[in-house]
């Protein structure tokens, strides 16, 4: 047992107080877990655009999920500080990564075989709440939502104990955080997909999520992987993660539609394209790049509120297939132990992505980092 174990931790965490608004650095109260929840100490939070883009996504007010105040972050890595009644999943002292999509292995999501997704928690998790609908969180007595169901933006949080999964505590916990999100999302999309293999593939976006996906396409041996960005400075980036050609659709001639010269060089398009921008022009350039007969586009995007997503019906009634993946089809608590485990291994790439490191106090440089675009992936020491 800690010796903080039942009493309210007081601790310093960034605090959202309104769409827009920049993360203000606050003391704050985070109670003890309820049964069936573990508080954790944040070691290390990604920030997923470039911290996490959903991150940005929620504080810029885009997301139509957002609530405040809110306690924003949902890459980390931490120790398990204490447990409420009925945890056996995780113990005291364990090296944990929180899981924005939980797995209660319980659920009719859990038990289809079909889905990472689970019901369990989400319905209060979109709500900025615990599974009994309050707040651990709380400023002199002012509750402080949670966010994505982790919070890691805070020195201590709180989550349900279905949304976190003990890893090998060799795997340095300022490398493996990032796996809370982007990386694992970009290499489930790829690897999980059935087909890659000695296939051809388009992604688009090169930022954390799309070199993933770059890096996951040139292990299960795609034929040809094709990167596009507007950002040039990317395509070295997309090389290095297994692009085997780039694409700047800025660079075409004018008037050239980035699927019509991709379904030119591929003889009829690709087998396989994944959108990693959240731009809705995109997600159909990407769909209408692929085969007609059986090309599959994943979108993996987050796009703003109120965009949507539109194609002629024929791309669909010639065969093409338009999907989407949430957390990369991974199901944490089963799953990300191995994905882990591969990267003490050196089959999967972090340390890589890391281009920029924070202390705590200076959190809303990652945010700024982000903007700036030489940013892929900033890490904030929470100590
Ligand atoms: N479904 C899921 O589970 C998850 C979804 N996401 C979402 O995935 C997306 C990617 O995340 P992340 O990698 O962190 O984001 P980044 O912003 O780091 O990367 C996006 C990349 O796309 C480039 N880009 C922007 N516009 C275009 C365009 N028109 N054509 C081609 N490339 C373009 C950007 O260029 P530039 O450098 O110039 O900005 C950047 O390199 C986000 O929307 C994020 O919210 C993230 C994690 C999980
Ligand atoms: N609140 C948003 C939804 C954003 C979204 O799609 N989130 C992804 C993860 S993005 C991580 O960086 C996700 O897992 N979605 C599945 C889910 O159940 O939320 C909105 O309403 O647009
Ligand atoms: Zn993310
Ligand atoms: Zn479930």
């Amino acid at each position: 047992m800690s010796d903080t174990a039942g009493q309210v931790i007081t601790c310093k965490a960034a605090v959202c107080w309104g769409a827009g608004e920049p993360l203000k650095v606050e003391d704050i109260q985070v109670a003890p877990p309820e049964a069936h929840e573990v508080r954790i100490k944040i070691l290390y939070t990604g920030r997923c655009a470039r911290i996490c883009h959903t991150d940005e996504y929620t504080r810029s007010g885009a997301d139509p999920e957002g609530a405040f105040p809110v306690i924003l972050g949902h890459e980390g890595g931490g120790i398990v500080e204490s447990v409420g009644e009925g945890v056996d999943s995780v113990k005291v002292g364990d090296h944990v990564i929180p899981l924005y999509t939980a797995e209660c292995k319980k659920c009719k999501f859990c038990t289809s075989g079909k889905t990472n997704l689970c019901s369990s928690v989400r319905a209060t998790q979109g709500q900025g709440l615990m599974p009994d609908k309050t707040s651990r969180f709380s400023i002199n007595g002012k509750p402080i939502l949670h966010f994505m169901g982790v919070s890691t933006f805070s020195q201590y949080t709180v989550v349900a104990d279905v949304s976190v999964v003990a890893v090998n505590p060799k795997a340095p916990l300022e490398k493996v955080c990032l796996l809370g999100c982007g990386i694992t999302t970009g290499w489930g999309a790829v690897a999980k997909q059935p087909g890659v293999k000695d296939s051809t593939v388009a992604v688009f976006g090169c930022g954390c999520v799309g070199l993933s996906c770059l890096n996951a396409a040139q292990l299960v041996k795609a034929s040809r992987i094709i990167a596009v960005d507007t950002n040039p400075a990317k395509e070295e980036w997309a090389r290095k993660f297994g692009a085997t050609e780039f694409v700047n659709p800025k660079q075409l001639p004018q008037g050239t539609r980035i699927q019509d010269h991709l379904v030119e060089i591929t003889d009829g398009g690709l087998d396989f394209t994944f959108d990693a921008t959240g731009n809705v022009d995109v997600m159909r350039a990407a769909l209408e790049a692929c085969h007609k007969g059986w090309g599959v586009s994943t979108i993996i995007g987050v796009a703003a509120a109120g965009k949507e997503i539109s194609t002629r019906p024929f791309q669909l009634v010639t065969g093409r297939v338009w999907r989407g993946t949430a957390f990369g089809g991974v199901k944490g608590r089963t799953e990300l132990p191995g994905i882990v485990e591969d990267y003490l291994k050196g089959a999967v790439k972090v340390d890589e992505y890391i281009t920029h490191e924070f202390k705590f106090e200076d959190i809303n440089k990652g945010f700024d980092a982000m903007h700036a675009g030489d940013c892929v992936r900033a890490v904030v020491d929470m100590s």
